[in-house]
């Protein structure tokens, strides 16, 4: 999370004439392309991102998705310039404003930034708040605009309430409407919606993307949730230790996931092991797949528990329910299996395997099943 507050400038560095045309126009920012090439950043011999390659592209929302302490937080902290990076470039609109040789102060990048906990002022008014990084216009002007984009987060009739006075929901979407006041070119927001309970974000998520939408503004957002970065990103970049594991839209990290953490991220899976035999992989379950890679290669195969299907097949292998427990619209079951060291894990929509069922056939769905090769001495 981002500790402090960076006021982010009217102008965008790199377009500043176009961006002061753009005034005329309702709250329309000009996007820019936002380029990590090559970063990498130590802290006291300590790599927290190392050698990273990323572009956002104007009007896109890119999401930087990972577990806690991968260096997202890090990445927004570097294009922010709230921290200088100790290796690569970072790029705007392909003009270097951080780099060995460049620093170009934060608030001269025209990038703004908005907070987890969101960090209003609590003793101005709603409307001071959103005014308050729109200091290169005069009174007058700087109060248009800050109502104007009030109205934008249906706000408008708030604005001489105080922080307190409003909703978790409210004050993102003030939050929102001061990151984008001053038209920033690129947005950067660290996990806008985890101070929401989760009725709210569903909500708060859809009007936050349709603003984000039609302020044109390019975003980065950060989120350790799958789900939320399939929800928001046009793509989606995934991090894991300082290091890009994989970039793409949600259908591409979901359905060819890179390695089994990216799997992982996006799917709950169940492991078992596997050997190629005739051209095909071979489990205690059957064949799951099929592969050119020869006779005893060994595989780690993922089966997603949404494609571990019970009595659904008259073929099959025969397994035990063990454990189950009702989530509501699917009931999660734990079926053992002979020859599988753990057993395997079963989303089905609830009610679909009567209760008082132990004895199953269970089958897989070959939509469900994700094969990686094992490296020699994984086994
Ligand atoms: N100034 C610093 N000094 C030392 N270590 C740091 C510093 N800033 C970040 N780190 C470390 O770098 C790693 C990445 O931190 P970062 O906050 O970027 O991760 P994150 O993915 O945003 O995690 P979270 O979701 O928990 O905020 C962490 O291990 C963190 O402790």
């Amino acid at each position: 999370m981002i500790g402090r507050f960076v006021r982010a400038t009217a102008l965008p560095v790199s377009a500043s004439g176009d961006a002061a045309r753009a005034r005329t126009r309702a709250g329309v920012s000009f996007a820019a392309s936002l380029r990590f090439d090559d970063v990498s950043h130590s802290v006291d011999g300590t790599a927290i991102l190392k050698g990273i390659t990323l572009e956002a592209a104007p009007g896109e929302v890119l999401c930087l998705l990972g577990p806690s302490g991968s260096g997202k937080t890090t990445m927004l902290r570097i294009a922010a310039g709230i921290e200088r990076q100790t290796g690569g470039r970072l790029l705007l609109n392909g003009r270097e404003i951080a780099g060995p040789t460049r620093f170009v102060a934060p608030e001269r990048r025209g990038i703004g930034l908005m907070f987890q906990d969101f960090a209003l002022f609590p003793h101005m008014t709603i409307l001071d708040n959103v005014r308050f990084g729109l200091s290169a216009l005069n009174g007058g002007a700087a109060k248009r605009e800050a109502l104007s984009a009030l109205a934008r987060v249906g706000l408008d009739h708030i604005a001489d309430s105080y922080p307190h006075m409003l909703s978790g929901g409210e004050q993102q979407r003030i939050a929102l409407a001061r990151a984008l006041t001053p038209r920033p070119s690129v947005l950067l927001m660290d996990e806008p919606f985890s101070g929401l309970d989760s009725r709210l974000k569903d909500v708060v998520r859809t009007d936050t993307l349709q603003i984000l939408r039609e302020s044109r503004a390019t975003a980065i957002i950060v989120t350790h949730d799958a789900e939320e970065a399939m929800r928001l990103g046009d793509r989606i970049a995934l991090i894991k230790d300082g290091a890009l594991v994989q970039v793409g839209t949600a259908a591409e990290l979901y359905g060819r996931p890179a390695n089994l953490f990216a799997a992982g991220f996006f799917s709950e899976l169940n492991l078992i092991d596997g050997e190629a035999l005739g051209g095909r992989i071979v489990t205690p379950l059957g064949p799951v797949a099929d592969t050119t890679l020869s006779d005893g290669t060994l595989f780690t195969v993922a089966l997603r528990l949404t494609g571990v299907r019970l009595n659904e097949r008259p073929n099959g292998v025969f397994g035990r329910i063990v454990a189950r427990r009702f989530l509501g619209g699917v009931d999660l079951l734990t079926v053992a299996i002979e020859g599988l060291d753990a057993p395997l894990r079963s989303r089905m929509r609830a009610g679909s395997v009567p209760e008082n069922l132990q004895d199953v056939v269970v089958s897989i769905d070959p939509q469900d099943v994700i094969v990686f090769a094992k490296a020699s001495g994984d086994r």
